[in-house]
C-alpha cells in the first residue's frame, strides 16, 4: 500500500511600522483607542504546519530562545480556535522562523498568528472568506487583523478596523533592533502617566501623509512620520533618543519608534541608501543590529519554502 507523506504548508506574514499612530482615549475594557496608519514591511517571519500526533510549536531564528513554546504562543491560540471552529482535533506541528524582532514593536507575534491562521486554513481545507479569518485574528490581538492584511492600511477601534489606504512605490527602511524588547502593555501605561502629569507630544492630522503615500513621495513622507508611544518608549528606554540622532545623521531621511518600541525604523530616499544608512548605523554602536526592508508588501500569504539550507 502507498503511504502519501503529508507536506508542511509555510506562511510568510510581514512585520509593520506605524507611520502614524494616534493614541486616544483609554476604554473601559483596557485597550486605548487608537488611529493609525500600518505599513507591511518585507522584513517577515515564517510559519509552517504539518499534521503530528499533537499540537506543538518549534521556534528558531531572531530572538527565538525568549518566545513561549507552549499555549501562551499566539499561534497555539490560533491553531485551538481554527480547530473549534472546524470541530477537529488541533494535532499538528507549528514551526516557526523569526526573522522579525521579539518584543519590538513590529508586530512579531501578531504575524505568526496571521501565518498560522492562513497556513492551517490551508492545510485543513477550510476555504474560510477573508472577513471571517479577520475576526478569528481580532480575537487575537489588535494588531493580528492587520498582519493578514498587509499593503498599506488605516486602522482604527484598538487596531483591528481596517481600510485599505492608496500607496505608489516602495518605502525603504532601516531598522534598528534594540538588545532588549519592550511590553506593549508597558509602553501604554507609560503615555497614559506621562499624560496624566503633563502634555507630551501628540501627532497631527493624517491628510498629508495620505497624500505623501499617494504621491510615494519618500521625501514629502519622511516629516509626517509620527508616534504617541514615542515619547513613552523614549521614557522607558532613553538610549533610543541617541539611536534616533544617529540615524539621521547617517543621512535617514527621518527616524520614528516603531509601535510601542524599541526598534526604531529609518525612512531612506531610495534602496541603495537604506544600505548605505544601515552600514554607518551598525558601525555606530546604537543598536544591537540593523536590517533593511521595504514596503508596501502583501499581509500573510503561502509561499514556496526555501529548501533547507539555501539561505
Ligand atoms: C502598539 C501597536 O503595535 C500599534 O499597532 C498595537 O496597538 C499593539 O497591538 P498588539 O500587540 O496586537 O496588542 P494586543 O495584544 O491587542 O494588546 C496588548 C495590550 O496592549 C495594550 N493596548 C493594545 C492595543 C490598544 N489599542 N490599546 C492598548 O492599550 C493593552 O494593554 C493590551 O492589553
Ligand atoms: N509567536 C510569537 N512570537 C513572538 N512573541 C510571542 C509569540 N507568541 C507569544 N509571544 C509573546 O508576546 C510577547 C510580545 O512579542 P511580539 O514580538 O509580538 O511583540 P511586538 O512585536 O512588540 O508586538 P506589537 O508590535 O504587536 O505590539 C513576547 O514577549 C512573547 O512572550
Amino acid at each position: 500500500m502507498l503511504s502519501v507523506v503529508p507536506r508542511p504548508v509555510t506562511v510568510r506574514a510581514p512585520s509593520k511600522v506605524n507611520l502614524h499612530l494616534s493614541v486616544g482615549d483609554l476604554r473601559e475594557d483596557g485597550y486605548h483607542e487608537l488611529s493609525t496608519v500600518f505599513q507591511a514591511l518585507s522584513l517577515a517571519d515564517d510559519v509552517s504546519v504539518i499534521p503530528s500526533d499533537a499540537l506543538s510549536v518549534r521556534v528558531r531564528g531572531e530572538g527565538a530562545e525568549s518566545v513561549p513554546t507552549d499555549r501562551t504562543n499566539l499561534v497555539w491560540k490560533a491553531a485551538e480556535m481554527l480547530a473549534a471552529e472546524a470541530g477537529i482535533a488541533p494535532d499538528v506541528e507549528i514551526s516557526i522562523v523569526k526573522g522579525i524582532p521579539v518584543a519590538g514593536g513590529m508586530a512579531g507575534g501578531s504575524a505568526d498568528a496571521a501565518a498560522a491562521l492562513v497556513a492551517l486554513d490551508e492545510l485543513w481545507h477550510l476555504h474560510l472568506d477573508r472577513d471571517t479569518l479577520s475576526g478569528f485574528a481580532a480575537r487575537l490581538g489588535s494588531d493580528v487583523p492587520f498582519s493578514l492584511h498587509g499593503g498599506t492600511a488605516v486602522g482604527t477601534g484598538r487596531g483591528e478596523k481596517l481600510l485599505p489606504v492608496l500607496s505608489r512605490n516602495s518605502f525603504h527602511w532601516v531598522l534598528a533592533l534594540s538588545k532588549g524588547g519592550l511590553s506593549t502593555p508597558t509602553v501604554f501605561r507609560e503615555l497614559d502617566r506621562l499624560r496624566a502629569e503633563g502634555d507630551p507630544p501628540r501627532v497631527g492630522d493624517v491628510g498629508e501623509l495620505m497624500h505623501a503615500l499617494a504621491a510615494g513621495d519618500a521625501e514629502a513622507l519622511a516629516p509626517l512620520l509620527g508616534n504617541d508611544l514615542q515619547a513613552a518608549a523614549l521614557s522607558l528606554a532613553p538610549d533610543l533618543r541617541r539611536t534616533l540622532r544617529a540615524g539621521v545623521t547617517a543621512g535617514a531621511l527621518a527616524g520614528i519608534v516603531s509601535g510601542s518600541g524599541p526598534t526604531c525604523a529609518f525612512l531612506c530616499t531610495d534602496a541603495d541608501a537604506a544600505v548605505a544608512v544601515g552600514a554607518e548605523l551598525s558601525g555606530a554602536g546604537v543598536c544591537r543590529t540593523v536590517r533593511v526592508a521595504s514596503g508596501p508588501v502583501p499581509g500573510a500569504r503561502v509561499i514556496d519554502p526555501e529548501p533547507e539550507g539555501s539561505l
